[in-house]
């Protein structure tokens, strides 16, 4: 097609050389002509050469889309909600503006690497007013399917009882679909978002299958040992997982225990000295020194639950967890769970899952046998809660984080507040600014002793104080239902730690209007918050942790819808 082009160029010319007689009017024809090949389009059949026009409206559409895309200015903002609010309103993006998958998303956090960008900030709105794990059950109002309940789950009558006495009626999504599958006997790996509600779909079927066995034969053959072992990674973790316990079990008598670290062998001793507890909460170390002297058996365990997986199978925890699993005779099917001789539950829980799960799970049960139970939302920044990032200097951030502090009091009537830093030297910090500034407050961090640890933070949780400034000690599991804001004073190192700590608001039956505020200083930070924003503009799971759970590949037999 080219080639027909240049030779009608060079016959104008050679018309006009030839003939000597350079005129105007051949002069006019070729510029006439080479102005028009923008707009046409040649086609040779045999010896005659069609040409097929473009219209001009079609170039001029053609040229708008390219000129707006050179700029990158595509309009995200239509009617309706907000989902990204920006200090520079033309980077805002509606909730109802779906980004193409070829469009390249402009962040407002894009130049907040440059120090010019101090001051800037902006918003992931909470387009959600519930969690997704307690709107998908339905709603009666609305002419839906009425929601379910726990006596759908056929669990026993006295802990639906127990259940209504905390005004919990209605199962979350985790709930309603683990619970049957524990009962049935199945391994379960749950992987369900922070706050839904994970320690009761592992502690009701246990409690459960307890008092089934007491009225069956199994338990007087057993009625000397641990039944039910709980692993979590902290002492207030396992003090906050035995309450929930000790409430559910008070109808039948059964009795929770907790060994954890911080303590000395003597009181490992003396927790197992007495009559063996039936459900023991522990940490991996403590567990470990009660196993070395053998205060305990765990060979006829009825259910092995580790709980916060990722902090469980990190490699600081996992080498305690397999000399730990070497004492449990895991079940590799629901059928060896029965009977005399049975041998034991294994349920992995947790918000976020690390590789390496599988590795270590391997080595003690069929893998291919486990029941993996995967919410939707995993991964997945909380359509619930509204998250704000500011980009501020170093040196100001203790003004900010006293200016949120009162804004929360002044304009929303106040409520608890967590307030994370990367190191206890900063917790200490922030501490002493505060106390300047006369704000009262409560500090947790590593390097106190675990019995202090634990009695600070049930006073948090109690409500005998307000802002309680913390390391990541706190992000995993706890309970903090209270809590109405979460300040990132320094900015999480990973994604796994930014969705744990957000993960403290916005809880199942907890304040419902939580909202996130983090503090972006260093370049490391910028990076991180560019991901986030970009997966909460593209409406996807956080990047680097989609394919954590499946390592080595177990069968997936469910999946949450
Ligand atoms: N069905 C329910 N209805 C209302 N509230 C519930 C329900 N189930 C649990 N809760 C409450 O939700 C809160 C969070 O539960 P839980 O601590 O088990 O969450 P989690 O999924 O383990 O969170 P994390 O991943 O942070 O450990 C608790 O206060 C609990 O009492």
């Amino acid at each position: 097609m080219q080639a027909v082009k240049v030779a009608h160029l060079a016959l104008v010319a050679s018309r006009a050389l030839g003939s000597r007689r350079l005129c105007c009017c051949e002069l006019f024809k070729a510029s006439a002509w080479l102005r028009s090949l923008g707009q046409s389009r040649f086609c040779q059949t045999g010896a005659e050469t069609a040409v097929i026009r473009v219209p001009r409206y079609l170039q001029r559409r053609v040229e708008n889309v390219k000129e707006i895309r050179s700029k990158s200015k595509i309009n995200t903002i239509k009617a309706g909600k907000l989902l990204i609010q920006s200090k520079n309103p033309a980077l805002n993006q509606s909730a109802g503006y779906i980004l193409g998958k070829f469009e390249q998303p402009s962040l407002c956090s894009k130049g907040w690497k440059h120090n010019k960008s101090f001051g800037d900030y902006f918003s992931i709105n909470n387009v959600r007013a519930v969690a997704p794990y307690v709107a998908e059950n339905g709603n009666e109002d609305a002419g839906q399917k009425p929601l379910a309940t726990f006596n759908n789950l056929h669990i026993c009558k006295e802990l639906v009882e127990t259940l209504e006495t905390l005004s919990i009626k209605h199962p979350t999504t985790v709930q309603l679909q683990t619970i049957p599958k524990v009962m049935r006997g199945h391994n379960v790996l749950c992987a369900a978002e922070t706050g839904s509600g994970k320690t009761l779909s592992y502690l009701l079927p246990v409690i459960h299958r307890l008092q089934a066995d007491r009225e069956s034969e199994s338990y007087s053959a057993s009625a000397h040992k641990i039944c039910t072992v709980v692993l979590v990674p902290s002492r207030e973790l396992a003090e906050q997982v035995a309450a929930v316990s000790r409430t559910l079990c008070v109808p039948f008598g059964f009795v929770t225990r907790t060994v954890g670290g911080g303590r000395g062998v003597g009181h490992i001793k003396t927790v197992f000295r007495r009559d063996h507890p039936d459900i023991l909460v522990a940490t991996p170390g403590a567990l470990v020194k009660a196993l070395r002297r053998r205060c305990l058996d765990l060979s006829e365990l009825g259910f092995f639950v580790v709980d916060e997986a990722d902090t469980m199978f990190d490699p600081s925890f996992s080498d305690m967890l397999e000399n730990i699993l070497l004492h449990v005779n895991v079940a590799s099917d629901p059928k060896e769970t029965r009977g005399l001789g049975h041998k034991a539950q294994l349920l992995v829980v947790g918000a976020t899952f690390p590789g390496g799960v599988g590795d270590v799970l391997s080595k003690v049960t069929d893998l291919g046998k486990i029941v993996i139970i995967r919410s939707k939302m995993l991964h997945f920044l909380m359509p619930h809660v509204k998250q704000t990032f500011l980009k501020v200097k170093g040196a100001d951030k203790i003004l900010e984080l006293h200016q949120a502090l009162k804004l929360l009091q002044q304009d929303r009537g106040g409520g608890a507040v967590l307030v994370f830093c990367n190191k206890s030297s900063t917790v200490n910090w922030v501490g002493y600014s505060l106390e300047e500034m006369g704000v009262k407050h409560a500090r947790l961090q590593g390097e106190m002793p675990a019995a202090v640890r634990a009695g600070i933070f049930h006073s948090f949780q109690k409500g005998n104080v307000d802002v309680l400034i913390c390391t990541d000690i706190a992000s995993r599991g706890l309970d903090t239902s209270r809590v109405r804001l979460v300040v990132n004073y320094d900015f999480p190192e990973s994604h796994t730690d930014y969705i744990h700590r957000a993960g403290r608001v916005g809880r199942a039956g907890g304040v419902e209007d939580g909202e996130v505020l983090s503090f972006v200083t260093h370049p490391w930070d910028v990076e991180l918050v560019q991901k986030i924003e970009t997966a909460a503009r593209r409406r996807l799971s956080l990047p680097g942790m989609e394919s954590d759970i499946h390592e080595p590949k177990p069968i997936m037999l469910n999946e949450m819808e």
